[in-house]
């Protein structure tokens, strides 16, 4: 390419965008819808891509066009064979959430899970430091962490001085901090996007599939965002104290049941008001027609 032309790409201001995944014929397209929207009800400035799987069938993808969403299909990932059980089976699906680094057309993205949903502007995020991973940390109280050895004695890194972890009878602590992978800021690169593949195929899979895998891989560069980012519902009855429901932008529908286009309110802490206010919330967002996409 010309030398002119080559400067003139290079210089050429890349793009942001948020960007979520879309795996499966099932119904989570709803949880996109919703997102989409509500990105739109904070007049957020950033499109929504969204990286879909070759069997979300024809007739979702048309609808997440219709509200204005980029849509590109990926190449599924998949993690080596092994006997691992995860902590929900169709976790497995997850680890193509890799493939976003390989967007490289966007110098940053934030990438948010299709079960969450935005309620304040947070475009800020995209003009944060570039060279560190951010994310929000997780609760390790949930029965979905059954299997590990912080739930069995009732350590969490969000309440540290709850239960001391003892190093003599189990070494050293898990990771320090560990985040939630259903709301990351990231930035696309080739050359990341084949350092994850390579790694992944030399490592174990573990319960929480790509989350965990992804802590291990950005263990170096995380850097802990506030809560406020990204609320994993479980914290409302684990941490209260931690919690400001007013001050969050950023609500994680990711606990048991808490899925609001499957809510029934059956299961454990489901009939919580915070919670039936949170899907309402949600509902009240999805349902209104003034924030469908308008083109043009
Ligand atoms: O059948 C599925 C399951 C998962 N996902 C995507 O994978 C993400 C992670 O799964 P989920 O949010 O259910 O995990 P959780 O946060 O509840 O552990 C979802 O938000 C969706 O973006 C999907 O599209 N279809
Ligand atoms: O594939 C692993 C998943 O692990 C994470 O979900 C978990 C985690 O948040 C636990 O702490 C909760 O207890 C649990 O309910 C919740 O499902 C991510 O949200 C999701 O995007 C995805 O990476
Ligand atoms: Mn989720």
């Amino acid at each position: 390419m010309a030398p002119m032309l080559k400067r003139i790409v290079e210089d050429a201001p890349k793009k942001a965008a948020y960007v979520t995944f879309l795996a499966g014929s099932g119904d989570y397209w709803k949880g996109v819808v919703g997102l989409a929207k509500g990105l739109r009800a904070v007049n957020s400035a950033y499109p929504l891509v969204v990286a879909v799987l070759p069997d979300v069938p024809e007739d979702h993808r048309r609808k997440l066009v219709e509200q204005g969403c980029l849509v590109r299909e990926i190449v599924p990932v998949y993690p080596p064979e092994s006997q691992t059980q995860f902590a929900m089976a169709y976790y497995i699906i997850n680890y193509s959430k890799l493939r976003i680094w390989e967007f490289v057309e966007y110098e940053r993205m934030v990438y948010l899970d299709a079960d969450i949903q935005v309620y304040d502007n947070i475009d800020h995020l995209f003009d944060l430091e570039k060279g560190s991973f951010y994310a929000v940390m997780d609760c390790f109280c949930e029965k979905t962490w059954s299997h590990t050895l912080q739930y069995k004695i009732g350590y969490c890194q969000q309440c540290p001085d709850r239960v001391a972890w003892p190093e003599r009878e189990l070494g050293v602590p898990p990771p320090p901090l560990y985040f939630n992978a259903g709301m990351f800021v990231h930035e696309p690169s080739l050359a990341t996007a084949k350092a994850l593949l390579d790694k992944l195929v030399v490592t174990d899979p573990t319960p929480f599939a790509e989350q965990d895998f992804l802590n291990m891989f950005f263990t170096d560069v995380y850097k802990p965002i506030p809560p406020v980012y990204n609320l994993v519902l479980a914290m409302l009855w684990r941490h209260p104290e931690n919690v400001k429901l007013e001050k969050v932008k950023v609500v994680h529908y990711c606990a048991a049941g808490s899925k609001p286009w499957r809510y029934t309110g059956e299961e454990a802490n489901m009939d919580r008001d915070d919670i039936k206010m949170l899907v309402k919330k949600w509902w009240d967002i999805y349902n209104d027609e003034g924030l469908d996409y308008k083109p043009g």
